[in-house]
């Protein structure tokens, strides 16, 4: 149950409630109020003009408000005010999500007050606003918050096993779970800003993928942060290389560049169109965490300049070429701009999972629209953009669920001690790779 209050008083002992059943109206004349008073609005003729409300309905947990903007304001315009609309529409104002359970737990013959105060305090809501523009702009005002924290656990894995496909779960909407299949949308760009998820979320595809396609997933992880991130997959059965520097992230991708390069040749000379036809049910993710660090750009080193422009190339045909083939790419940066988001790997990733970012300059890098900046402060908040855009809770994956969902998938590995060398192998090469024996 959702009370509406304007406010409560509290006299001789008794609390005085107002219930209220039509928050929809008061809320659009708010709005109406809030846009005039902030300078939603333009000047023509003498006249100010502002937002005009052609229809609102209810929806899921609030109301939406669909208005038409005035010529000479655009969407942004709106949007750089969505702090004043949120305020202006919480003034003086609580939610409170009580249940007739919470209410039980008052015990009559105790101090009222006291009780009645802890009980609202854990339970009062902010409204929360969501903005769209498809020719018209829609408000919707939500009564509670989204979940500020979603669990991943085997229910999330089965969800997305028993859909079939090469599905992950991206996180929770106001309107229900958000899948994504990698069959349908090959690359992926994740990003945002320092500490808001990204690295959890790359651990729950990896580890929902590695449960899911046991056999047939296979993972090349570039793990530039350190290794830290992704150390604990090292020894799965699916991962053929966890790369912490860019010399080993050159050794993988040149690795990943030449099986694409025979898939190719293969497929020509069979005839295959691509990976569908010729039936091959393994898909080869390649991660990359953190992006910015294999950037050419700005690197005063020349070798390794060299280098990292490289690995720019093969990203890039990975990007360009490997969709069709079977190859995935996952590229994950907190930097994105024109030099960290690679041209090749952002045209051809339809999918976009952002978290907050810092500007809007960096927004329109990854999304081609601002948005990001004005995410909520929330870990794990993030914005799924593929030919739509859904604001989404990203599943929390804990470091022990991960341990115990993968265990089964660990397997002894010849550990290459040293790779100085890229590409074929020669004399010096040879006798500088050593292996030893890993036993987890
Ligand atoms: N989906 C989530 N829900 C709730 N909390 C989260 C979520 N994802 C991450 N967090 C919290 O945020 C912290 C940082 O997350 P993460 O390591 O994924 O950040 P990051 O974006 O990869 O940061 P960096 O770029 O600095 O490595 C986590 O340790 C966790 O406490």
């Amino acid at each position: 149950m959702i009370l509406e209050i304007f406010g409560f008083t509290a006299a001789g002992g008794l609390l005085t409630w107002t219930y209220l059943d039509r928050a929809g109206v008061s809320d659009s004349a708010k709005i109406q109020r809030i846009a005039n008073n902030c300078g939603i609005n333009v000047k023509e003729d003498g006249k100010v003009r502002t937002i005009q409300l052609l229809k609102k309905r209810r929806i899921s947990g609030g109301m939406e408000y669909v208005y038409r903007l005035p010529l000479g304001l655009s969407f942004d315009d709106v949007r750089a005010k969505q702090a004043h609309l949120e305020d202006g529409l919480n003034h003086k104002r609580g939610i409170l999500d009580l249940t007739v359970d919470d209410l039980k737990t008052i015990r009559i013959g105790g101090d009222l007050i006291p009780q009645i105060k802890t009980l609202l305090a854990g339970k009062k809501h902010r409204k929360e606003i969501v903005m769209d523009y498809d020719g018209t702009l829609r408000i919707r005002v939500y009564a509670a918050p989204m979940p500020s924290l979603v669990a991943f656990d085997d229910r999330t894995i089965d969800a997305c096993g028993k859909a079939g496909g090469w599905l992950i779960c991206v996180g929770e909407t106001r309107e229900g779970t958000v899948f994504h299949d990698f069959d349908q949308i090959p690359h992926m760009v994740v990003a945002g800003t320092t500490r808001y998820g990204k690295s959890v979320f790359l651990k729950n595809v990896i580890t929902t993928l590695v449960t899911t396609k046991a056999k047939d997933a296979r993972f090349t992880l570039l793990d530039l942060k350190g290794g830290l991130a992704f150390s604990r997959f090292r020894d799965l059965r699916q991962v053929e290389t966890v790369a912490k520097d860019v010399d080993e992230s050159l050794a993988a991708l040149t690795k990943v560049h030449e099986e694409i390069k025979r898939r190719q040749r293969e497929f020509l000379a069979k005839g295959y169109e691509d990976i569908t036809e010729a039936n091959l049910k393994q898909r080869h993710f390649i991660v990359i965490d953190e992006g910015a660090e294999l950037a050419s750009a700005g690197e005063t080193n020349t070798e390794l300049k060299r280098k990292k422009a490289q690995c720019e190339h093969i990203v890039a045909e990975i990007a360009r070429i490997g969709g069709g083939l079977g190859y995935r790419l996952i590229y994950c940066t907190q930097y994105p701009t024109a030099d960290t988001l690679p041209r090749q790997a952002k045209q051809n990733s339809n999918a976009r999972v952002c978290f907050r970012l810092e500007t809007d300059v960096a927004s329109r890098v990854v999304l081609d629209e601002t948005g990001a900046e004005s995410l909520p402060l929330i870990k794990g908040r993030a914005i799924y953009r593929t030919d739509r855009k859904l604001i989404v809770q990203t599943p929390y994956i804990e470091n022990a669920f991960i341990d115990r969902t993968i265990r089964p998938h660990i397997v002894i590995k010849a550990r290459e001690e040293t790779a100085p060398n890229v590409g074929e192998p020669t004399k010096e090469n040879r006798e500088a790779r050593r292996y030893t024996l890993d036993i987890s």
